[in-house]
């Protein structure tokens, strides 16, 4: 039976890890990391992502606050919100909730956002970085960042070598997964929907991530022996008896028993992607003062 990577209690390790550093920038510069998250809307699972960072960014004795903001606000008061918070020197980090309305382009809010600030990794500046190694300065998008960390845990700090799969391509998960791995000296493969005989491609993999958001797509018979198995998906699903429940994109059930180490749903790369929120806007202050990049 597979290890079962304890996403909560790693995460809980980084957000002390932060805390302690907060403290002490508090202490001998006097200077609070400041964390804006701004959310458009009602979307139930958006207001419990953003409560969470709001106060996860008060327990790290961060400076936090929450823009809430109509679902029929128009782009251009989002754009002059942001264009505010750049310019506030108490803040650190500005972080838009995704998805938002249909009538915003993401694009052009994310892009608005100053890359010094963009604690979630997703302004051109920061994937450009990202993709040239350029890790002094750039803010990593935070779940594949939370990942790393979860994968590195298991199989130590040096990946060299490792074959690793990811399967699915999107902007804020498979791509900046991918960055890193190839960083980490990985031979990396990304894998999603036209790729021909997935399974198979899967099963070459010493690492898998799984980040397509299709629930349990990823079947035991596709994991290789001893792999590590990180799942990113948060799927709602209904039960039988009428109620819902969260599952991944891998079928944990069947992968456990194949895996050498896996993260469960809920409980593993969620949690990561919070504290690595947190982990960032520390960042953030410690560049904006000169000091030298911590590192988690
Ligand atoms: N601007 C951003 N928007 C979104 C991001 C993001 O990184 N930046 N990611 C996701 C949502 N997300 C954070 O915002 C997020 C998702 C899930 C969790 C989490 O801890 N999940 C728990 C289960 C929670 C539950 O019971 O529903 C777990 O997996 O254990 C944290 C953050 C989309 N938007």
């Amino acid at each position: 039976m597979a290890q079962r990577i304890d996403g909560r209690q790693i995460a809980e390790d980084v957000v002390a890890q932060v805390k302690e550093r907060a403290t002490k920038l508090i202490a001998d510069k006097n200077i609070q990391p400041g964390l804006a998250v701004i959310i458009v809307g009602v979307d139930p699972a958006s207001q419990v992502y953003v409560a969470s960072k709001s106060k996860k960014a008060k327990e790290c004795g961060f400076k936090s606050v929450q823009h809430t903001l109509p679902a029929d606000t128009s782009e251009a008061d989002l754009l002059a919100l942001i264009a505010n918070l750049n310019a506030d020197k108490s803040i650190h980090g500005i972080l838009v909730q995704l998805p938002l309305p249909g009538h915003i382009d993401s694009g052009r809010v994310i892009q608005t956002i100053a890359p010094e600030k963009d604690v979630d990794g997703f302004h051109f500046v920061n994937v450009g970085k990202l993709v040239t190694g350029e890790t002094e300065t750039a803010f990593v998008p935070c779940t594949p960042a939370g990942s790393m960390i979860l994968i590195e845990r298991v199989r130590g700090k040096d990946l060299s070598g490792l074959t690793a799969v990811v399967v699915g391509r999107s902007n804020i998960v498979g791509k900046p997964m991918a960055s890193l791995l190839l960083g980490a000296n990985c031979t990396v493969t990304v894998a999603h929907s036209r790729t021909k005989d997935l399974p198979a491609v899967c099963r070459t993999a010493d690492i898998l991530v799984a980040a397509v958001g299709r629930p349990e797509m990823v079947k035991g018979d596709w994991v290789k022996p001893g792999a590590t198995v990180i799942d990113v998906g948060i799927n709602r699903i209904s039960t039988p008896d009428g109620k819902t429940r969260l599952v991944g994109d891998v079928d944990f059930a069947e992968a456990e028993k194949v895996a050498g180490a896996i993260t469960p749903v809920p409980g593993g790369v969620g949690p990561m992607t919070i504290a690595l929120l947190m982990a960032n806007t520390l960042v953030s202050a410690y560049l904006a003062a000169g000091l030298e990049r911590p590192r988690f």
